[in-house]
């Protein structure tokens, strides 16, 4: 048997799933042993002896996909959105059950993306209003993306921890959704327009300034790099890491 990395891929037709076999199968240190679409067996996985499987399927499959492959000892590379406390603590709790299994839930693979927000994150303290616009495809399913809401959610972590109060915003009177999603305090808006991939831009306002930090993704293997870094590394990472930075030396 080769000592190449064994791995899967779910959703393999989908957008950024085709485009992930097409790395795997490039990838010199790995061997895609299957490619498994909506409706085909999950035992496809451990009748191919995956090491990894890369889950890019949808907010309603992901979660019976990660139960079976933690179950199984296979260690996951999610990129689905849709994670909400309740889902983590389920994940959580299968983990628990299988001890050295590695799961990375990471909200964007791409390497301006994960700056984007610890940049965000660094100049969250220092501003008094922050807003979030992400710009993404029509064909999205969920909004706000995965990676807007991890942003708000840094941010206001950060504006927390730094005791800073609530924004201004004298708004009386709006039309519903006017001021965006509210996520942890932050508000976060969601365009969704043809010709358009995946887009974030962060705002921050100041007494007499402003500082705009906008990363574009502008093709899916933008997340290729992320994708196959993270299968490399979780299985050395046990229980579940949240983020892709963690992957990185960003220091
Ligand atoms: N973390 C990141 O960097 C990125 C995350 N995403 C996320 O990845 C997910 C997929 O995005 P897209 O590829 O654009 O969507 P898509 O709709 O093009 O692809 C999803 C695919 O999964 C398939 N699928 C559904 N249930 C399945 C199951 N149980 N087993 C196998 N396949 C199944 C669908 O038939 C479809 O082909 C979304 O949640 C999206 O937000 C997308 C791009 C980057
Ligand atoms: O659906 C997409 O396309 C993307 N989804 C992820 C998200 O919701 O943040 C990552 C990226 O924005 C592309």
């Amino acid at each position: 048997m080769s000592d190449k990395l064994r791995v899967a891929v779910l959703g393999a037709k989908g957008r950024i799933g085709s485009e992930a076999v097409r790395a795997v199968e490039a990838a010199g240190d790995m061997e895609l042993v299957a490619a498994l679409g909506r409706g085909d067996a999950l035992s496809a996985v451990t009748d191919a002896g995956a090491q990894v499987a890369v889950e890019l399927t949808t907010p309603g499959s992901v979660m019976e996909n990660l139960e079976f492959l933690v179950g199984n000892g296979i260690h996951a590379v999610v990129g689905t959105t849709g994670w909400t406390d309740e889902r983590l603590a389920a994940l959580r709790g299968w983990l628990d059950a299988s001890p050295g299994t590695g799961v990375l839930i990471a909200p964007n693979f791409s390497i301006g993306a994960v700056l984007t927000m610890a940049f965000a994150q660094q100049a969250a303290r220092y501003f008094e209003s922050v807003e979030v616009v992400e710009l993404h495809h029509p064909n999205k399913a969920d909004a706000p993306s995965g990676t807007a809401t991890r942003t708000a959610q840094l941010i206001a972590a950060a504006r927390a921890e730094a005791q800073l109060p609530a924004q201004p915003d004298a708004t009386a009177t709006a039309l519903d959704g006017a001021r965006g999603a509210d996520v942890d305090g932050v508000p976060v808006h969601a365009v969704r327009l043809r010709g358009l991939l995946a887009h974030q831009e962060v705002l921050f306002g100041g007494e007499g300034e402003t500082l705009t930090i906008r990363h574009d993704s502008l093709h899916h293997s933008s997340f290729m790099p992320g994708i196959l870094l993270g299968a490399r590394r979780v299985g050395s990472a046990p229980g579940l890491t949240f983020g892709l930075e963690h992957f990185l030396d960003l220091n």
